[in-house]
């Protein structure tokens, strides 16, 4: 095999090991949410076994997969495994067929778990998995991708202070964000009164955590606060530094979409809970 077949091989291979990763950190997650439903039905007096959820699971899964372009048989087959496993762990027969009917258990949604705050929902919000364990899956994803979401998400949620000319300091210059726990950073620019990323490097960085970037995003913390705390850090040019650091504490909240506004305060206050479960576990 030519030597070129041979790299390219080897680096397919460690990211399909990566993939296959994926997929069992994701069926340990999923079992551990299974444990925590399985205490509320019990705690609740619900019987195990819920075919209509069951039912529901898979239609879902179906409905990904024609969108993905996964064979329907696997996708099922993949779920047929997961929920066997979740009806073995509740007492039941594997058998997808012999649950009793009855009325489905009420879903949490993320939202009640980041503001409730019993130990029980502390260990739901350990499974989601940190952002340091997400970032090799990420980095399967062309890079393209994230570069046209970042520009999509900057357009949106600056649309005001753009049009305001807020940014108008970024003229011809370059701006680094790093989310240093998932390995993504890009360099920004103002092109014809839009940021886009760009591939030349950056003057000054802005660097944090998945986490404080979106506390910063949702204005649930304070810029000064988190470069205060050292946990926006700003490197390079102290100039552009500073004035993209002094732009984040004037940005004009009231300006951001208000669907978008509480999309992003739910997702920064989940991910502020998840954080403070793992620390918690860690200690
Ligand atoms: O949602 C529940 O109640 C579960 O126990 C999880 C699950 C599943 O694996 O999705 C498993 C068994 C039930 O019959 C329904 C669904």
């Amino acid at each position: 095999m030519k030597r070129r077949h041979a790299l390219a091989l080897g680096a397919l291979r460690g990211a399909i090991d990566l993939a296959d990763d994926g997929l069992i950190v994701l069926l340990a997650a999923r079992a551990r949410l299974v444990r925590g439903v399985a205490r509320i039905k019990r705690c609740s007096g619900r019987a195990a076994a819920d075919a209509a959820r069951e039912a529901r699971v898979q239609a879902r899964a179906q409905a990904l997969a024609r969108r993905l372009a996964v064979p329907a048989t696997t996708a099922r087959g993949v779920l047929d495994l997961a929920i066997a496993d979740a009806r073995r762990a509740q007492g039941m027969s594997a058998d997808l067929d012999q649950g009793a009917r009855q009325a489905p258990v009420p879903m949490m949604l993320p939202m009640d778990l980041a503001t409730a705050a019993s130990p029980g929902t502390d260990r739901l919000l350990r499974v989601l998995p940190p952002p340091a364990r997400i970032a090799p899956l990420l980095r399967l994803l062309p890079r393209s991708w994230s570069r046209r979401a970042l520009e999509a998400a900057m357009a949106r949620v600056l649309q005001v202070p753009l049009r305001e000319g807020a940014f108008d300091f970024m003229r011809g210059r370059r701006l680094g964000v790093e989310v240093a726990d998932l390995g993504l950073a890009w360099v920004i620019e103002l092109h014809d009164g839009h940021l886009r990323t760009t591939d030349v490097p950056a003057e000054a960085s802005v660097r944090g955590s998945a986490t404080d970037l979106l506390l910063l995003a949702s204005r649930l913390e304070d810029a000064d606060t988190l470069f205060f705390q050292r946990r926006l850090v700003v490197t390079g040019d102290t100039e552009l530094g500073l004035t993209a650091r002094n732009l984040l504490d004037r940005l004009p909240w009231e300006g951001v979409p208000l669907g978008l506004r509480i999309a992003l305060d739910r997702g920064a206050r989940l991910a502020r809970a998840a954080r403070a479960a793992h620390r918690m576990e860690a200690r």
